[in-house]
């Protein structure tokens, strides 16, 4: 059996590896998350995961190492973690009553192979009256996911419609990581 590192921090991206039943370890890397604003979201996703699984594959050689990073675009601009209760009341603000694009990239690392790519997944939200926006922002979820929502939990009541795939939006698009690992000569 080949050995597999999820390189996370993310309870929820743990908790989607779980679900299928695969022997893997988390192991968590500090990495540097600015990049180049002439970047496509498609891009930073996919260079930031790289490095996040780069980090871990360094002290890991001989593993399959896996870093995700998901970040959500309306118009034209990047919407990561909110840094405080204003900010996430903005970004919600921002998002309510149209839709927005959830980019999560994926990056596979093993000693002969680096594998990236990225899913998007379209979201439309409701109308959101600040009342709304406010009592989400009390459940305390916003505060460590891209975009201020979490989709799994309390957001999800502010979720109109969706286009692409679901997982990719809570963090992992477990489908196709599956997929690219196995292409990747990984078995379990
Ligand atoms: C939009 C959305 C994001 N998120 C989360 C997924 C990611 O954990 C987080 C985006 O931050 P990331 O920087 O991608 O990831 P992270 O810092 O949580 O974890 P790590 O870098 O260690 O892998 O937002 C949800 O859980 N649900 C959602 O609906």
């Amino acid at each position: 059996m080949q050995n597999l590192i999820l390189a996370s921090s993310s309870p929820r991206r743990k908790e989607l590896l779980e679900n299928l039943q695969i022997t893997f370890q988390t192991i968590s890397s500090d990495v540097d998350e600015n990049y180049n604003p002439t970047w496509s979201p498609g891009e930073i996703v996919m260079e930031l995961a790289h490095r996040k699984a780069e980090a871990v594959s360094k002290e890991y050689k001989d593993s399959f190492v896996i870093g995700s990073d998901t970040v959500v675009v309306r118009d034209q601009t990047i919407l990561g973690k909110p840094e405080n209760r204003e900010e996430a009341f903005s970004m919600l603000k921002s998002l309510s009553g149209r839709s927005h694009s959830v980019y999560t990239g994926v990056a596979i690392v093993s000693e002969s192979n680096v594998c990236k790519f990225f899913e998007k997944t379209d979201v439309e939200f409701w109308e959101l009256t600040d009342d709304e926006i406010n009592d989400y922002l009390d459940t305390g979820e916003p505060f460590d996911k891209a975009g201020a929502y979490g989709i799994q939990g309390f957001g999800s009541l502010l979720v109109k419609k969706i286009s692409g795939d679901y997982f990719s939006v809570v963090g992992l698009p477990v489908a196709r990581t599956i997929r690219e690992l196995k292409k990747a000569g990984y078995s379990s």
